[in-house]
């Protein structure tokens, strides 16, 4: 096994610190990273080859809770096959905790996997076994004694909240519990790095949301480093603090959500975001819009930290001395912080006319504050 320079890809880690600091942040330290990564499925029986990955090359910091979204065939399940060695890339390698599991093999690579735990949508549990004895299966096959095996499966159900289901077999469960005894089997041997491939893409809203406070409280209190492989934006904003947006197999955009979910740049992730921030305005008001001037010019700001909005408002009072009226707000928690976007209406008395909009997006521009203006309301 070969240790690997932490300083390969400065500039590619995940995760570039919102704050601009004088003295550069130390950068995180990686749990996973992938260095020129290419992944080609051969040609086979006619059918033509795969380039499913090509160029990745950014990290997951140690600790964190990553998502890597994108659409169908995006990659995603190749990525994360990589990442616990079931696959080996066409070009680069994967180091994971230091080691590079793209050069392991055998004995060697079981031992690494010990270390990744993956739960999946369709929970993958043994139908003829017990809760209690899902779990205890890798441990069974890590060899732990009988003694040992029924201590930590204990602990684990606890761990996991289903305590009173050791055991029910899986068709006596509901897909929630279903899955935290996934989730226990995966944390069984203690891994560094729990792999999560659409974990809640069958559950409601509800139990996705017991599910993903569950993982929240895993990467808390043990410090694993959580793999969140989805293709719901809503799933990364709940749980991420980092997001990988892939598409066609290329990584278009990385960094902390909040920055993505305030400022995205590529077409796919603004159309992820679209799902769940929702670009629409409340009926009211995108009825009374229209195209020619009226009383107010109408803007959309992002705003972005604690309280944003209200000094936003303040500012443009006080600064540029407009009576700016609020239309619209939505504020939400994402990746931590508040974002959110201001619907304002800059008035168009005839003393201000055009110049106040103009002015007040001049302003929004040169203050980093990303506007957009909408119409007018008569
Ligand atoms: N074993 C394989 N052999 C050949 N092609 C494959 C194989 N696995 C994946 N592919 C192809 O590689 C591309 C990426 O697939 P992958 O499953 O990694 O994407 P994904 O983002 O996980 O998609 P989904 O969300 O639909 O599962 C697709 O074009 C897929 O058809």
């Amino acid at each position: 096994m070969k240790a690997a320079s932490m300083n390969a890809h400065p500039s590619l880690v995940v995760g570039d610190p919102i704050e601009t600091l004088d003295v550069p942040a130390a950068e995180p330290e990686a749990m996973v990273r992938f260095e020129r990564i290419s992944k080609t499925y051969p040609a086979y029986r006619g059918k033509p080859g795969v380039n499913a990955l090509q160029d990745i090359d950014f990290a997951i910091p140690r600790g964190s809770i990553t998502g890597v979204i994108g659409r169908s065939g995006a990659g995603k399940s190749s990525l994360v096959r990589l990442i616990n060695g079931l696959e080996k890339p066409t070009t680069g390698r994967v180091v994971v905790d230091n080691s590079d599991i793209s050069a392991l093999a055998g004995r060697e690579l079981r031992l690494a996997q010990r270390s990744i735990g993956m739960i999946f949508q369709h929970f993958n549990l043994l139908s003829s076994r017990t809760a209690a004895d899902n779990i205890a299966l890798p441990l069974e096959i890590a060899g732990w004694s009988r003694t040992d095996i029924r201590a930590r499966v204990s602990e684990l159900l606890a761990l996991v909240g289903i305590a009173d289901k050791h055991d029910r077999y899986p068709s006596e469960l509901s897909g929630g519990q279903k899955q935290r005894v996934g989730i226990a089997r995966a944390l069984a041997t203690r891994p560094d790095v729990l792999l999560s491939d659409e974990a809640t893409s069958a559950l409601d809203p509800q139990t996705t949301r017991a599910i993903l406070d569950l993982l929240a409280n895993i990467n808390r209190e043990l410090g694993v480093t959580i793999v969140l492989i989805t293709h719901e934006m809503s799933v990364v904003r709940q749980l991420a603090k980092e997001v990988v947006v892939l598409d066609a197999g290329h990584v278009v955009e990385s960094g902390h959500v909040a920055d993505i979910f305030t400022h995205p740049k590529h077409p796919i992730t603004q159309s992820f975001l679209a799902e769940v921030t929702g670009d629409s305005l409340p009926v009211s008001l995108a009825s009374r819009i229209v195209p020619e001037p009226g009383s107010h010019a109408v803007i959309r700001v992002q705003v972005r930290g604690a309280g944003a909005g209200d000094t936003l408002l303040a500012r443009l009072a006080r600064e540029l001395g407009l009576d700016v009226a609020l239309l619209s707000a939505r504020i939400d928690e994402i990746g931590g912080q508040q974002v959110g976007s201001l619907v304002l209406g800059i008035p168009l008395s005839i003393s201000c006319g055009e110049s106040a909009t103009a002015r007040t997006l001049a302003w929004l521009s040169q203050h980093q504050f990303p506007a957009e203006r909408l119409g007018y309301v008569a």
